[in-house]
């Protein structure tokens, strides 16, 4: 069985990952991807130096994430140039996970956690897509707590993306993470009753 993860940035997708992995599922996670495609030395990481320029290399050899962060999230030219290096072997990456996944471990719960799932119209991959969801205010305020942005920061990532609202709607199964970790944990041990898989 596989479900598709998704939720707005910050909503609360890796803490419910994180639940659902105790509970027994396999996470195979878009995030953890895109940070292993652009490991030193990786030719996606050479062409991002390429078109975004060299000083995005540190000195070690490492993605300078930070710099390359404020630089997609202030233009949305360049944040597509970089969806469209980064998206096909971040897909083709979980696609090969997926299948191995499923083929090593048929009677597991597969979670495939995407950040862009609805923006990227990658629902159809999946019989059943979960949105982890918080109103945006709390959104904003968790974001920029986490990261330690501006609020002018933080609502420039925000909008890079599907309104939360509009993901909520789209949903076929919603985990509200707007109360404490525990209200989120009641409604994943009840999501995993109903699937027969506890
Ligand atoms: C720009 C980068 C280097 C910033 O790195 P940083 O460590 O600060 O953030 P991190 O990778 O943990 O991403 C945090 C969140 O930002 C959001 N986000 C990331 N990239 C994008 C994007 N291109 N468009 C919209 N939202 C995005 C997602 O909600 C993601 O969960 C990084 O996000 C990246 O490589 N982005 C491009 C790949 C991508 O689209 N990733 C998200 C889906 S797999
Ligand atoms: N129920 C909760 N109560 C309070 N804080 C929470 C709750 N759930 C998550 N958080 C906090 O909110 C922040 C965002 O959560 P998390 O990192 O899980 O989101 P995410 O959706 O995976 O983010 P991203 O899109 O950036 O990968 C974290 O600092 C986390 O500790």
């Amino acid at each position: 069985m596989i479900i598709g993860l998704t939720g707005g940035i910050a909503s609360g997708k890796s803490t419910v990952s994180r639940m659902l992995e105790e509970r027994g599922a396999i996470i195979v996670d878009a995030d953890r991807i895109s940070r292993e495609i652009v490991m030193p030395g990786s030719p996606v990481l050479q062409t991002i130096a390429e078109e975004f320029g060299a000083d995005l290399i540190r000195e070690d050899g490492t993605l300078d994430r930070k710099l390359l962060g404020a630089m997609i999230f202030a233009d949305e030219h360049k944040r597509l140039r970089l969806n469209k290096i980064m998206h096909p072997p971040i897909r083709a990456e979980m696609q090969r996970r997926i299948s191995e996944f499923e083929s090593r471990h048929p009677e597991r719960l597969i979670v495939a956690d995407i950040p862009l799932l609805y923006e990227s119209n990658l629902q159809h991959m999946f019989p059943e897509v979960m949105v982890v969801y918080v109103p945006m205010s709390l959104q904003l305020e968790r974001l920029m707590k986490r990261d330690g942005l501006t609020e002018k920061e933080a609502m420039a990532r925000i909008r890079a993306q599907m309104p939360i609202e509009d993901k909520r709607r789209l949903a076929d199964i919603v985990i509200d993470n707007s109360q404490d970790l525990e209200a989120t944990a009641e409604q994943l041990d009840q999501f995993m009753k109903r699937k027969g898989l506890r």
